[in-house]
């Protein structure tokens, strides 16, 4: 079972299981995990959704003996991490870790909050789905690629810098969304011959804000995968240099991102979209695991870090629906 909103849309979407078709996939961030979502995509009325409800205790799975990441062994982490990043010179590494909330007591309407969601981020692709004993929820508006099958258009951004909305830019953040830009924009240069790139500005995120820079380039339909696969893990969600930084991810955070950074790709007539899945949770019968990361440089601070993670775990926990 899934269902999902487009940015800027009112309207929830469910598949509808019948054809052989794939219509909507989750890929994980190492690829290697793979879920689909068969047959027509058709509109679901809010009468309906409200009237179908789904409350965390028909989820399957319980999650046990699961030990959270505290604030000092993350700072502890964050700081190897600013060394590591010096040493070896790396434009960023993007690290993540998992914020629990327990609520065994008590149980989540996960359509509420799916809900609650859509309407604190207007600009998001908001998606519920439980399916294969696994349910995830997330919000977010980084768009990894938008495909237009008529006019063989592709659009994709460069989106990275977190601050608290009311603050201003500095140049941590700047040259820490400078490597994406640059990397994006030098694999589209092999696949068309006229890129158009925007200015800089930036991004709302609920209360917190992103640096954004767009791309517009006609490509052919037949490399839309191989550029997708080029451009995934972005560093935006990795770093820069990719291989090495996958890398390290795995040896610096010991647990599987799964779904986390990965993306969603949506398929309709008329267009291709992969969305990014990030300020998104992983739901048990018993618990969530909120995901969050960010991009590590040789500037930054561990406790700002920390800070940056606590303010995109709220994306979600603000949102959830206690019942
Ligand atoms: C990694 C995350 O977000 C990404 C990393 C960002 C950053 O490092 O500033 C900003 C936006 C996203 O591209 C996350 O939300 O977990």
């Amino acid at each position: 079972m899934l269902y999902f909103r487009y940015p800027f849309s009112d309207q929830i979407f469910t598949t509808d299981e019948t054809l052989v078709t794939k219509s909507v996939r989750f890929v994980s961030f190492d690829t290697n995990e793979i879920l689909d979502f068969n047959g027509n995509i058709n509109e679901v009325s809010l009468d309906e959704f409200s009237g179908n409800q789904i409350f965390s205790d028909t989820v399957p799975s319980v999650l046990n003996n699961f030990k959270e990441e505290n604030e000092i062994d993350y700072l502890e982490k964050i700081t190897q991490v600013i060394n590591f990043a010096k040493e070896n010179d790396l434009s960023k590494l993007v690290i993540s870790r998992r914020k629990l909330v327990d609520f065994s007591n008590d149980k989540i309407n996960l359509s509420q909050t799916f809900l609650n969601l859509s309407q604190s981020y207007p600009n998001a692709f908001v998606y519920l789905f439980v399916k294969n004993g696994k349910c995830w929820i997330g919000a977010f508006s980084e768009v990894l690629g938008k495909f237009n099958k008529k006019t063989s258009e592709f659009e994709t951004m460069s989106l990275a810098g977190t601050i608290p909305v009311n603050e201003d830019w500095t140049n941590k953040e700047i040259e820490e969304q400078q490597p994406v830009t640059d990397y994006i924009a030098n694999i589209l240069k092999d696949y068309s011959v006229e890129i158009n790139q925007s200015e800089t500005y930036d991004h709302p995120s609920g209360n917190i804000k992103h640096l954004r820079t767009d791309f517009k380039a006609k490509i052919d339909r037949e490399d839309l995968e191989k550029v997708i696969s080029e451009l995934h893990p972005t560093p935006a969600v990795c770093g820069f240099p990719k291989e090495f930084c996958r890398n390290a991810i795995s040896e610096f955070e010991n647990y599987s991102r799964s779904f986390y950074a990965g993306y969603i790709k949506v398929e309709t007539d008329e267009t291709i979209q992969y969305f990014v899945n990030l300020r998104c949770a992983e739901f048990f019968k018993n618990a969530a695991l909120l995901y969050v990361g960010g991009g590590i440089t040789a500037d930054s601070s561990p406790d700002k870090e920390w800070q940056e993670t606590e303010l995109k775990a709220g994306a979600i926990l603000k949102n959830l629906s206690f019942n």
